[in-house]
């Protein structure tokens, strides 16, 4: 960021958004054979708004969530969360952001959000504590989050290992919230579920939208963020080729590989959901 005085995530105004990235650049590789991940990429995410960020396989997601998490760094642009600008943050200073819970993240693997060795209770608890909330009420607010993620009591005394795939991430989730940060980002938090599952995690994402933190909802398909996002972002290969409103660009996509990510999505209606149409789209992607 250039000129103004510096900015922190504390002083940030509410109105402000939450997530600005700019320009976004993102290499990996040594430097004689470095590939781009991510080229230009610019978003912005209101407070209290979820965006659905899809593209396929390799496209750039989880290195755009990463770059936001301060896990890989930017080669060009900036990532600005909360008002304050990450983009050269050191381990140190994203160790303080962490700790003062601006930014929390949830995974596709929830044994990676979570720490095995803590109960249920402990990893509610954790965040809190880190926060400088005293331990009867941090105890006392993970509680009171349970049934938002629709979680019995019982399971606060157990290992993350003793739950089913679903419980754990809606663990995760819980983790992620208890703290009411500004901003989660979810990276595929319900791809690795079974279906019934998968649209029980939906329905709680979908309440949680009230709580006001903003959400940036990661997946491959745009089924599953559809649902649940404000606005969508579409990723092709390390670029953002279409962003709108969920109406807008479900009904009426501009980009043809947004068209065909639609076509492809078998639970949306689609005019090019006919397969002719998805060739002729994904030969116009080639060239
Ligand atoms: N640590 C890494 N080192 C080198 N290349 C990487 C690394 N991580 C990702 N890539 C490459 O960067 C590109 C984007 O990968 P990324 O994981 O961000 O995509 P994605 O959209 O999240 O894919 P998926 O849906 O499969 O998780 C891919 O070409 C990938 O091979």
């Amino acid at each position: 960021m250039t000129g103004g005085p510096a900015r922190t995530a504390d002083d940030a105004g509410p109105a402000g958004p939450v997530l600005e990235v700019s320009g976004l650049d993102v290499h990996y590789g040594p430097r004689h054979r470095r590939r781009p991940a991510l080229r230009g990429v610019c978003l912005s995410v209101a407070p209290g708004e979820t965006v659905g960020l899809i593209g396929e396989t390799g496209s750039g997601k989880s290195t755009l969530a990463r770059t936001v998490l301060g896990l890989v760094r930017a080669s060009a642009g900036s990532v600005v969360v909360g008002g304050e600008d990450v983009t050269r943050h050191g381990p140190r200073q994203w160790r303080a952001l962490r700790r003062r819970g601006v930014v929390q993240y949830v995974f596709q693997d929830p044994l990676r959000s979570l720490d095995p060795d803590l109960t249920v209770e402990d990893s509610l608890t954790e965040p809190l504590l880190l926060q400088g909330v005293p331990r009867e009420e941090a105890a006392e607010r993970a509680r009171a989050f349970l049934p938002r993620v629709r979680l019995h009591e019982e399971l606060l005394a157990r290992l993350p290992g003793e739950l089913s795939g679903g419980q754990r991430q809606r663990v995760a989730v819980a983790r992620a919230l208890v703290t009411g940060p500004r901003l989660v980002i979810l990276d595929e938090p319900v791809s690795a579920l079974d279906a019934a599952t998968r649209v029980q995690i939906l329905e709680i994402l979908k309440e949680l939208r009230a709580s006001g933190t903003a959400l940036v909802f990661i997946s491959h398909d745009l089924g599953s963020v559809a649902g649940v996002s404000d606005r969508v972002a579409v990723l092709h290969q390390g670029e953002l080729v279409e962003t709108g409103t969920t109406h807008d660009v479900v009904n009426h996509p501009r980009h043809p590989y947004t068209r065909l990510l639609i076509g492809s999505a078998p639970t949306l209606y689609s005019a090019p959901a006919d397969r002719a149409e998805r060739e002729a789209l994904r030969a116009l992607l080639r060239t």
